[in-house]
């Protein structure tokens, strides 16, 4: 029966978003599937662009006005059903393009354009081989290989009978070594070795060493014969020339952690720990999809409970997907994981190269890794059968997604939750109100783990006024308090780790005789200097220059950088302590790749007694040793115009305070700050984030912010400040008939910085409860405003925004 193909076209633009209809050649019909991708032609000049299949109808009456699909892109479909209808309503989710939430769930190399290998892994008829494969045993095709043959390969890669690699501009290259196999059999071998002149003895040996591995099952990898052996390639060489061994390819994973992973056991749980795992693991037998929020305090073992569950997921032959922000995805943490479930685990992160992360991808998708572990694109995860989602730290901005699609990982977690009927896991000693809000509504099930492992007390945290300090000495960025805690440290051979908070804090150039600021010519910001580089950047566009020597505006010599980096603390605290052996992590020390890996052993290796670093230090670092957290500034970012900023702050200093004390050894913080009667250093203090909670809760109530109130954001840019503030208006104006009193607008304003870029912008916020209309308005907005984008306009959505400056 002929049949018609909904497709996705790769055009995101508001007026494409929608599938549209393409005839199947009678070649491809029962060949293509949903989550394909297809060549299709498009628009005027029938341009050929790239579509995603969403679904195959038979056709019931033949129009012939169709457009035809003109290629299949792959073999078996890169999209699975589940994820198929996640991208629909994600997009509706995030005002996105259904073709950018499609894109956004492949790996980064799978969106290039490729050539693929097809290689025969079993016999096939020789015919079909001659005709197919030119009679070789591989196949290197792209988007234009002949419809049949396609169906010829599909139906070899149902059978198992091929293996398919891609080929991205070099760039996803399945990684592969040369191996060698015994081309005779014994007895031809034997023979050959008559053959040989007496002198002949390396190539005598040769011939027994291939013998020994006639019965192998795999071949043998060149690299090991050269490490294991004594033969050398020129051996190999002849061995091949002669006819003796075939050298043939096979694929390797790129595996980063190979050799790295030292095999971790199942603990005896604390009765804390069991009740969490048991709650969890009876609500994964059942088909419930619920969702647990576990506020555990720092040290209270958290991981152990996810690890555990997930060994129950598995053996109930299910698999699990545990999501980790980013920076906390520390070696420290894959270890455990794969120390757990080994090569059952891949992780996804940025850390990898493109090709790791294909190969990691690859491996789910061929169902050999059943356990994800990964950052925020890792919800996407193609893994199937899930049977616990497990999301670590829930309350971390980075969940969300700052480009669209603007979504955030906990609610797509929810949504694949409900797919799966499984329960959710949301983790953190300190939840964002929202999750926590919804706890107390027993929308999620709070369950709490109130005591640390080792029933140590949290570490005492100790305030130091630093505007009192400052009084009494020069400035500095360390009080005496806090220096004669690290001198203690370092006399008893225990370890200090320092914060430095970076929000809302930077360094930048001055002149001091004229107050020159050195500015990002492209945006309205200040250049920050960084030493590593000798160079000054901007942290919104990447524009570079170098440090100017005399001031550009007075010429005066007197330019000094002012503000507190991590280089400057370094180098101060070195000054102050001349014997103390410091580390320094940052992003400027951690931009090469292993680099971070490398600084934690080292620190956890006792050649540092100093951990200085910025916010990338608070989360999951679990170190014996470490029996004082110093934090040089707390309050940098309670100035930050947000109504996070107390929230954030009261996040930070607890994870970081967390850090001190873990094991045997009692702990003890040092927070020093301009601001030490503010609320949310004080239940920082007292570990108190229940008392946090309830205060914040009331704040949020009086200024109606989330949780009370859900908002959205619309951002109009323009590279002219007065048409992008002219069309915030407009905007704005048309939102408000729509509206109920109880939704509020805040704005136009100009975001707190303009101008990123040489565009400004301007922001609304929309506060409100209910608003059945709401969606559709905005849909509509975003619609009728498509057509400026070609008068140089941007607007942007951002549903339920966490950054607000
Ligand atoms: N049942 C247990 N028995 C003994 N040790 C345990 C147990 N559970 C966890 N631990 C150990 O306690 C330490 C802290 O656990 P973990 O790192 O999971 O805490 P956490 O709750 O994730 O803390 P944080 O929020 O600070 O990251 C780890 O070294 C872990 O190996
Ligand atoms: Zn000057
Ligand atoms: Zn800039």
């Amino acid at each position: 029966m002929p049949q018609i193909a909904k497709v996705i076209v790769d055009v995101p633009t508001m007026q494409t978003n929608r599938p549209y209809d393409y005839q199947v050649p009678v070649t491809l019909v029962d060949v293509i599937q949903p989550g394909m991708r297809v060549i299709i032609p498009f628009g005027n000049g029938d341009r050929k662009i790239q579509g995603f299949v969403l679904q195959v109808l038979d056709q019931l009456s033949f129009t012939g006005q169709l457009k035809a699909i003109e290629a299949v892109v792959d073999l078996t479909p890169a999209v699975n059903p589940e994820l198929l209808s996640l991208s629909d309503w994600l997009a509706q989710q995030t005002y996105a393009f259904q073709i950018t939430c499609l894109q956004t769930m492949l790996p980064s190399v799978m969106r290039a354009k490729y050539t693929k290998t097809a290689t025969l892994t079993d016999e096939i008829p020789t015919d079909l081989q001659a005709s197919l494969f030119n009679g070789n045993d591989e196949l290197t095709f792209d988007q234009n290989l002949a419809p049949d043959k396609l169906k010829q390969l599909m139906q070899l890669q149902r059978q198992g009978k091929i293996s398919v690699t891609y080929h991205v501009d070099n760039r996803a290259q399945v990684k592969q070594l040369t191996a060698i196999e015994p081309a005779l059999s014994f007895e031809q071998l034997e023979e050959a070795r008559m053959g040989l002149r007496k002198s002949a003895q390396k190539q005598s040996q040769l011939i027994s060493y291939l013998q020994t591995l006639i019965d192998q099952e795999a071949p043998t990898l060149l690299k090991t014969i050269l490490e294991k052996t004594t033969f050398t390639r020129e051996n190999i060489r002849i061995g091949a020339e002669k006819g003796w061994l075939r050298q043939v390819k096979v694929e390797a994973y790129r595996n980063p952690y190979a050799n790295a992973v030292q095999p971790t056991h199942k603990m005896t749980l604390t009765s804390e720990q069991e009740t969490a795992v048991d709650a969890v693991v009876q609500s994964a037998s059942t088909d419930a999809s619920e969702v647990f929020l576990i506020e555990g305090v720092t040290g209270s073992g958290k991981t152990e409970v996810y690890l555990q569950t997930i060994d129950a997921v598995l053996q109930q032959g299910k698999t699990a997907l545990m999501l980790v922000p980013e920076i906390a995805l520390t070696p420290q943490m894959v270890q455990r994981v794969k120390g757990r479930f080994g090569d059952l685990v891949a992780v996804l992160h940025s850390g990898l190269s493109e090709g790791e992360k294909y190969d990691e991808w690859r491996r789910i998708e061929r169902k050999e890794a059943r356990v994800v572990v990964g950052a925020r694109s890792a919800v996407f995860a193609p893994l199937e059968d899930i049977g616990v989602i497990i999301m670590d730290e829930e309350h971390e901005a980075s969940y969300k997604q700052d480009e669209s699609p603007r979504y955030h990982a906990r609610d797509v977690a929810i949504w694949r939750s409900q797919y799966h009927n499984c329960p959710v896991i949301l983790g953190s000693a300190t939840p964002s109100l929202e999750s926590r809000a919804r706890a107390q509504k027993d929308v999620y099930h709070l369950i709490r783990l109130t005591q640390r492992v080792n029933q140590q007390a949290l570490p005492a945290v100790e305030l130091v006024d630093m505007r009192e300090a400052m009084r009494v000495q020069k400035a500095s960025n360390f009080s005496p308090a806090l220096l004669a805690g690290i001198k203690e440290r370092m006399q008893k051979g225990e370890q200090s780790v320092l914060l430095l908070n970076r929000r809302g804090f930077s360094s930048f150039i001055m002149c001091r005789d004229c107050g020159f600021v050195l500015q990002c010519p492209n945006c309205d910001i200040s250049l920050t200097l960084h030493m590593d580089t000798h160079s000054m950047k901007c942290h919104y566009c990447g524009h570079e220059e170098a440090i100017p020597k005399i001031c550009p505006s007075c010429q005066s010599r007197q330019i000094r950088y002012f503000g507190t980096g991590t280089q400057k603390v370094e180098a101060e605290l070195q000054e102050l302590i001349p014997e103390a052996r410091i580390l320094r992590m940052d992003v400027d020390t951690t931009r090469k790749k292993g680099a971070h890996a490398k600084l934690l052993k080292k620190f956890g290796d006792h050649e540092a007694d100093i951990l200085l670093g910025t916010q990338m230090i608070a989360k999951g670092l679990d170190f014996p040793d470490v029996t004082l957290v110093g934090v040089i500034n707390a309050d940098t970012a309670l100035g930050l115009p947000d109504f996070r900023a107390s929230e954030r702050t009261f996040q930070l200093l607890t994870q970081v305070s967390g850090r001190a004390g873990r094991a045997d050894k009692v702990g003890q913080v040092i927070v020093q700050s301009y601001n030490s009667e503010n609320y949310a250093i004080q239940f920082a203090k007292q570990h108190d984030y229940e008392g946090f909670y309830q205060y914040e809760m009331a704040v949020r109530h009086r200024g109606g912010y989330p949780p009370y109130y859900f908002t959205v954001k619309v951002t109009v840019s323009h590279p002219e400040e007065a048409l992008a503030a002219k069309k915030s208006f407009q905007i704005a104006k048309q939102m408000r008939p729509i509206l109920s009193d109880q939704a509020l607008i805040l704005g136009p304003t100009p975001k707190s910085i303009a101008r990123i870029n040489n565009r400004y912008f301007y922001q609304i916020v929309i506060k409100y409860k209910q608003e059945p209309q709401l969606q559709a308005k905005l849909a509509e907005i975003l619609e009728t405003t498509q057509i400026d984008t070609r008068h140089g306009f941007k607007i942007g959505l951002d549903n339920e925004p966490l950054q607000f400056t």
